[in-house]
């Protein structure tokens, strides 16, 4: 790793898709995967950004999967949002073994386990350089993980939503449907609604696009790559004005 480079963010917050925490049995939680991001993160940390995660739960529940087996909505997004937490729990252990000082926060209150969502906190905590996760998506059902991270960027003033997924970046159609889709590597927020690219629910792209929070889409399972991000790599496909 080239420790001379410099940073080009103070506060990123990086959305981290469950999906890409899942083990080799499509679901779970992948044990290399966790051990990997959190060395990405501890190096992004050590160039002294100020780092928040939010965290998916698409590797254990989603909503979806479950109204589809009969569970009511608003259950099934309960269930979706603790999922979250159990994925926030797994992080918090595994940066705390690397040395990564980390603080988990929920939305909704889960005495004994984590603490609850509180802003003024978050920003202290941000600005020692401790490291927030916050689980729970934004505690409301009808929501996706999307949206809370859209939401949390702008609550912590953060400069940019580092998208981690499992893909390259924003195609001119999901990737995982249509073959020879084509990779952008710059977007307006514009263009993205014109075209509807669908790499993001709607309401989280709309609050990204009001409060000016540009959004870089990156392959979360390539090593490295936060580094190079931050750095000002142009890696993925970045979404702004
Ligand atoms: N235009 C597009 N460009 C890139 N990916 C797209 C596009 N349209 C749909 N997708 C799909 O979006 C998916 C990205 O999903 P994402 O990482 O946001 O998961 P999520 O559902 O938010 O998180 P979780 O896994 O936690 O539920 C990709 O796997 C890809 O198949
Ligand atoms: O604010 C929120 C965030 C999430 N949910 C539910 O949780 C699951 C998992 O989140 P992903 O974004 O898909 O990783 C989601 O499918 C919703 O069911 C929620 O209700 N509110």
């Amino acid at each position: 790793m080239c420790i001379y480079k410099k940073k080009v963010y103070n506060r990123v917050l990086i959305k981290l898709s469950g999906e890409s925490l899942q083990n080799e049995k499509k679901t779970g939680i992948n044990q290399f995967f966790l051990y990997r991001i959190a060395k990405d993160i501890k190096e992004i940390v050590q160039l002294g950004i100020q780092v928040s995660i939010v965290i998916g739960g698409g590797n254990l529940f989603r909503g979806s999967s479950l109204t589809n087996i009969g569970v009511n909505h608003i259950v099934a997004d309960h269930i979706g949002m603790l999922a979250t937490i159990i994925n926030g729990l797994a992080i918090r252990d595994i940066l705390f073994q690397k040395k990564v000082q980390s603080y988990l926060m929920s939305s909704f209150s889960i005495k004994g386990m984590c603490s609850s969502f509180n802003l003024d906190k978050a920003r202290k905590l941000l600005s020692s350089n401790i490291v927030i996760i916050f689980g729970g998506g934004t505690g409301n059902p009808c929501f996706t993980t999307d949206s809370a991270a859209c939401l949390r960027a702008i609550e912590t003033k953060s400069e940019i939503v580092l998208k981690g997924t499992n893909v390259n970046g924003v195609y001119s159609a999901d990737p995982k449907k249509k073959l020879n889709a084509i990779m952008y590597h710059k977007l307006s927020y514009k263009e993205v609604l014109d075209k509807e690219l669908k790499i993001m629910d709607l309401s989280a792209f709309i609050l990204a696009r009001d409060y000016k929070i540009p959004i870089c889409v990156f392959n979360i399972n390539t090593p490295g790559l936060l580094y190079k991000i931050v750095t000002g790599v142009q890696e993925g496909t970045f979404i702004g004005y």
